[in-house]
């Protein structure tokens, strides 16, 4: 699956744009943030990504076609999407809503089958949510919504999954199954994009982000070179820090809000770092089918490498691998994003001064 938006624009009332020349591509595999202030238009942009509002420049084209000539039926096949909560507007149960999501596959008027209730049941078990199977939609809360909303979702196995700010609403252990929901679908081959106002989700979760700032201009990239101090200053007028938390076997990223600046100036990716250090990432896998995503982020960084190794464990499943890499700053910090936005892996990375010597051995 390849979604490609190529000089998307497009304005309510002319004159003023919301959406400017923006440019994005998106794969099977990826999880892409989408941030911006209150009505920068990241809505806008979601529903014209997919075809509900029209772009005024520009397409967005599915697997090579145009949206706009996709036949509905077969474009819902492929997508799935998740508005904001805003209330249930019919009272079905939400049994009843989240099988509503199998519709594309199995028609409307056609009686589900055991397979389909099957679904909805693990779907629901799997977001904790089973318990709210036989309440009705007009009797839960919000956040509770939210949930069967993208459990609907889910139901039409898509594809694409599009969510608008999926974890607004949402206690923290609820805003944590949809993260953790969206990563495990995106390393199962599904492309997610969610528009979100949490930097932090971004930071932590999405390989690639998507900044919309007011009055239309966008800026695209790895995360590690979006979601930057200077962006968030320039997107929300936010003076802001990025550092970082550490646990015994992990580093998160963690964004602190300051103090309210002028929103000026246009984002930019952060200029890339070109002096070249030497850099040891230690990886540890609690899941050994980890290492096959592992190797392939590793063979695009194949130049830059020194030295692999896999080190021994005495723990059953547990991978420990050390990798040794000589390169811009910009790269090593990338690669490290990119690794750590994976479950089941732990990842320190340590920047030494001085290059080591050049020392072959392989993962095996
Ligand atoms: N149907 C519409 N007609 C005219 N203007 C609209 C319409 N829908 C939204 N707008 C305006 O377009 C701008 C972008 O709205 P949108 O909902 O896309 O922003 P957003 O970034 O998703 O906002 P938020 O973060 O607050 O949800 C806002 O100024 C909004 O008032």
């Amino acid at each position: 699956m390849k979604l490609v938006v190529e000089d998307g624009s497009f304005a309510y009332v002319k004159g003023h744009p919301i959406i400017q020349d923006l440019n994005f591509k998106a794969e099977s595999g990826n999880l892409i943030a989408i941030l911006g202030p209150n009505g920068a238009g990241k809505t806008t942009l979601l529903r014209c990504i997919m075809g509900l509002l029209k772009w005024d420049g520009g397409r967005s084209t599915l697997d090579g076609q145009n949206i706009y000539q996709i036949p509905s039926k077969k474009l819902w096949q492929k997508v799935s999407y998740v508005p904001q909560a805003r209330g249930a507007f019919a009272s079905f149960t939400a049994e009843d809503m989240i099988l509503l999501g199998c519709t594309s596959r199995i028609g409307i008027f056609s009686t589900p089958h055991q397979s389909e209730l099957d679904l909805v049941h693990k779907l629901a078990a799997d977001m904790g949510i089973d318990w709210l199977l036989q309440k009705r939609c007009t009797e839960i809360s919000g956040g509770e919504l939210q949930m069967v909303l993208i459990a609907r979702a889910l139901a039409a196995k898509p594809q694409l999954l599009i969510l608008d700010e999926p974890e607004s609403n949402l206690d923290f252990k609820n805003q944590l199954i949809v993260l953790d929901t969206m990563t495990r679908l995106a390393n199962q081959g599904m492309c997610c994009i969610f528009n979100t106002h949490y930097p932090n989700h971004a930071l932590m979760r999405s390989s690639q982000s998507l900044i919309l700032q007011k009055g239309g201009e966008s800026i695209f990239g790895e995360t590690s070179e979006i979601v930057t101090e200077a962006n968030i200053e320039k997107a929300f007028g936010v003076k802001a820090i990025i550092g970082q938390i550490e646990t015994p076997d992990h580093i998160y990223p963690s964004v602190m809000p300051l103090k309210v600046t002028p929103q000026t100036g246009k984002c930019q990716h952060e200029p890339p770092a070109k002096q070249q250090v030497t850099a040891t990432i230690a990886m540890i896998l609690t899941q050994p089918q980890r290492l096959a995503k592992i190797k392939y982020l590793l063979q695009q960084y194949q130049q830059a490498i020194l030295n692999q190794t896999k080190l021994p464990t005495t723990k059953q499943g547990m991978i420990v691998l050390n990798v040794t890499l000589m390169a811009s700053l910009s790269k090593i910090k990338a690669l490290t994003h990119q690794i750590e936005i994976l479950p089941d892996v732990n990842v320190k990375t340590t920047i030494a001064e001085e290059p080591v010597s050049n020392v072959q051995s392989a993962i095996n």
